[in-house]
């Protein structure tokens, strides 16, 4: 669903310090993928945890869309009950992916190997995010896209009608394209071959071998090769999301940055690849513990403990660590700012194409609170201005992006002056729940014109 309705200015300010528990919502790389697979599986499977997120939300329609029963039951567990491998149904209507890129790619991928047309549309966002990075390799499998120039969205895809395997390596890094490159392979005959140069988020891959499928990694000249063999009867499952890393990233950094706070945010998915964030506070100097750590419905997770630190200093992020952490820039920046010396980020051409350029918003909103930034096509260099020292008294424009939306707010619980958004409802994408509890930890979040 797009985005409708007036934009919504928010608005943040320093307050007392941020001290309690933070409980935030599951993951949305493993909400989507809990939600395609289990339509894509023979039976019933129960989720619980799910993130109601807008985007998720939407994937939900879409696999109702084609053929699945998906049913929210009372308490907030959901269950899907799958049309097996190859078992869609044309939807008789446009699937709009509202702002997900992760949603439409996925699906994209799911259905290339059906025989029949589906058409796809988003918010104003998602098409202007390139789309031929996923429609490329799915014409390997014999699928058809025909969109707007540039391969943007709306799109229709026609399926293959006798798909073949694919080997296929990625030129960029994402998860998407190799979900999608996997998503398709499963309704192929044979072996589909993905091989990645630099490791990406592997929640497919677990999340595949949970459902049944045969699938292995290996490491190899060229990268990480990943063989999945395509028909397989997906088994349905019980799955329990973990909760979002990219979501918990945002009371972390505002307690690291806010003076006096102490913050726990219990039960955080730590799997590695996604879990970049958090090596790199710990570098610069945060004062964050993994507490309890333990294994949960297959993935590592722990409670994290965040409190103010005065003393972080900015650090070079090893570029290889980008793809671990990509979704974590934005907020990233804003700890930077707040922290001495330069932290330089190299190696994120990605963040270009994003729900916004994000290195651009990001850049534009904090040069705008008197922070030195620095960029180039894929990196960009944040001067801090050390524990309390950033102006703040300026509007970010959210650019229909969740991330930047966030990371505004937050940069304004640490500023000398209040921090706007122009537009908070993107926030409801990834985080519907971000006023209330950041507002609980003791943050002063308000609606402008309230
Ligand atoms: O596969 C996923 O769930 C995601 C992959 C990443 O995108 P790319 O594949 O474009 O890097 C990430 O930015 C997005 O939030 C979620
Ligand atoms: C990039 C993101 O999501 P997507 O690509 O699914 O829109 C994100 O959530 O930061």
């Amino acid at each position: 669903m797009s985005a409708h309705g007036d934009p919504i200015p928010m608005q943040s300010r320093r307050a007392g310090p941020l001290t309690g528990t933070a409980e935030v919502p599951g993951d949305k790389s493993i909400s989507h993928r809990s939600l395609i697979l289990g339509a894509m599986a023979v039976g019933e499977t129960r989720i619980t945890g799910l993130l109601e997120g807008q985007d998720v939300l939407d994937t939900a329609k879409a696999m109702a869309a084609l053929g699945a029963d998906v049913v929210r039951h009372e308490g907030g567990a959901w269950s899907v009950h799958g049309v097996g491998v190859g078992g869609f149904h044309e939807p008789d209507q446009v699937i709009d992916c509202g702002n997900s890129g992760t949603g439409v790619r996925l699906i994209m991928g799911a259905v290339a190997t059906h025989d029949m047309a589906v058409t796809f549309t988003g918010d104003a966002s998602l098409n202007g995010r390139p789309m031929g990075r996923v429609t490329d390799p799915l014409a390997l499998f014999g699928a058809r896209a025909v969109g707007r120039a540039g391969g943007r969205l709306p799109l229709t895809l026609v399926g293959a009608k006798d798909p073949v395997p694919v080997r296929y390596a990625t030129p960029v890094p994402s998860a998407q394209v190799k979900s999608a490159v996997l998503l398709a392979g499963l309704n192929a005959p044979g072996q589909t071959v993905v091989i990645e140069r630099e490791a990406t988020r592997d929640h497919s891959e677990r999340m595949l071998a949970g459902f049944g499928a045969e699938i292995a990694t290996r490491e190899t000249d060229e990268g990480h090769e990943i063989t999945l063999t395509g028909q397989p009867e997906l088994r349905p499952q019980s799955i329990a999301v973990p909760k979002d890393p990219s979501s918990a990233a945002f009371p972390v950094c505002a307690a690291l940055i806010v003076e006096g706070s102490d913050v726990l945010v219990p039960g955080i998915g730590l799997n590695p690849t996604r879990a970049g964030l958090f090596d790199t506070l710990v570098e610069m100097g945060a004062d964050l513990t993994f507490e309890n750590r333990r294994d949960e419905g297959g993935e590592p997770v722990a409670d994290l403990r965040a409190r103010f630190s005065p003393a972080m200093k900015g650090i070079r992020v090893p570029r290889e660590r980008a793809a671990s952490m990509i979704d974590e820039y934005p907020i990233l920046s804003v700890v930077a700012a707040c922290a001495e010396g330069v932290t330089d980020m190299p190696g994120v051409a990605e963040l270009r194409v994003k729900e916004s350029d994000r290195i651009d918003a990001m850049a534009e909103g904090l040069r705008a609170c008197g922070v030195t930034v620095e960029d180039g096509p894929d990196w960009w260099r944040v001067t801090g201005r050390g524990p309390g020292g950033v102006a703040g008294g300026a509007t970010f424009a959210a650019r229909l992006d969740h991330r930047i939306a966030m990371s505004a707010l937050i940069l304004g619980m640490a500023s000398e002056k209040p921090v706007t958004v122009d537009d908070g409802q993107p926030i409801a994408t990834s985080f519907p729940i971000f006023e209330t509890l950041m507002g609980d930890l003791g943050a002063e979040v308000t609606r402008k014109d309230a």
